[in-house]
């Protein structure tokens, strides 16, 4: 049965991970060619696998990374045929600006420590990692007429590579790379190592922007640090902020940037599973600054659309709240100010908001 699209219109969409976001027909062709055996030899099978149908806990959720990683994971051609396929998924959903995030480590197989997904040393590098997603990026840019940047990511469990991403950020500032970020389990590691910090100082230095992961399902304290030790411009996720009322508003105050994934919240366990008493509708009444995103739609079996869906139908949203959502998201965007004007004007042209010029 085809989807029902609630908001049929340009989007902008901040907050999606490349590696949660692959499709599981690529995952078994890369699989095939490179003679992994998977679990499952079909989509339908592997879509079993990896998929999470009830909500779970953080931890559970990333543990269905486990379930494929391995068979991207240091694969020049696999990793660029990801980044191209992403671009040409978000067009269909009527994204004309994405920002999506990845751990350059985490598709390595050489100058990583430790090597992950039990992988074999081989020759693919962090530094390539970046370099062939941006490839794909470009390629799906052009193929498909939307506009892609990408964010790299920092693990809290793995510190010791923190630096490097920050460095990364920086290599490849002029090559589509807009942003670092803090990844990974807040349930376990509540408080930002030094590491971490020293690689968000840096990138403050170099011009990098900063989202961190945080008030997921970790404690508002964690939103706190993001903001104040770690100079956070927007907030991955951030529910949880609401537990403490005077950082909320002192946040709001400073109209600070809340990326928010409805249908992710649920089955990882960071919200109650009632969309009609979730967290963004505070957001929204209170006309905050937040942005709708998908997160990881291959581990959640989910599109923009069904976020948007719920939205309308179980969170009370109208056209014009996904107008002003989707306007906040651009003025929030970690693009350029004349790229970023341009792409308020694409919006405020299709949502039928430019004024004609009065003679
Ligand atoms: O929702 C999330 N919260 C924290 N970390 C996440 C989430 N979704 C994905 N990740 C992790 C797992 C990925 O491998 C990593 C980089 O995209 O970021």
């Amino acid at each position: 049965m085809a989807e029902q699209v609630v908001f049929d219109k340009p989007k902008v969409e901040l907050h999606v991970h490349l590696d949660g976001a692959i499709r599981v027909q690529t995952i078994v062709d890369i699989a095939k060619r490179r003679g992994i055996n998977l679990p499952a030899q079909t989509a339908e099978g592997m879509t079993r696998r990896i998929c999470l149908e009830e909500p779970a806990t953080l931890t559970v959720f990333l543990s269905k990374f486990n379930e494929y990683m391995h068979v991207i994971a240091g694969d020049r051609e696999a990793i660029k045929r990801i980044a191209y396929e992403f671009v040409e998924d978000k067009a269909k959903e009527k994204v004309i600006y994405v920002e999506v995030r990845y751990s350059p480590h985490l598709l390595a197989n050489t100058k990583v420590k430790p090597i992950p997904w039990n992988q074999q040393e081989g020759d693919l590098s962090p530094d390539e990692v970046v370099h062939l997603v941006n490839e794909g990026l470009r390629e799906g840019e052009k193929a498909f007429n939307i506009k892609a940047r990408s964010i790299l990511c920092c693990m809290r469990h793995m510190p010791s590579w923190s630096m490097e991403v920050a460095a990364l950020c920086k290599k490849y500032q002029h090559e589509g790379v807009v942003a670092i970020d803090l990844a990974g389990d807040e349930s376990l590691n509540c408080e930002a190592y030094p590491e971490h910090r020293k690689a968000y100082e840096e990138a403050e230095r170099c011009g990098i922007h900063r989202t961190v992961h945080a008030g997921e399902v970790g404690p508002a304290t964690v939103v706190k640090e993001a903001v104040d030790v770690l100079k956070a411009e927007r907030i991955g996720h951030g529910y949880r902020t609401l537990y403490d009322r005077d950082l909320y508003t002192k946040l709001r105050e400073k109209n600070m940037h809340f990326e928010m994934c409805p249908v992710s919240s649920k089955l990882t366990g960071a919200c109650q599973p009632d969309f009609t008493r979730h967290p963004i509708i505070t957001f929204m009444k209170d006309k905050a600054n937040y942005s709708l995103n998908t997160d990881d739609p291959l581990i959640l079996s989910s599109t923009l659309h069904l976020d948007y869906r719920i939205a309308q139908n179980l969170m009370g949203f109208s056209e014009e709240e996904f107008k002003r959502v989707n306007i906040n998201s651009a003025k929030s965007s970690f693009l350029p100010k004349e790229e970023k004007e341009e792409l308020l004007y694409s919006l405020y042209e299709a949502y039928g908001m430019v004024q004609s010029t009065p003679f």
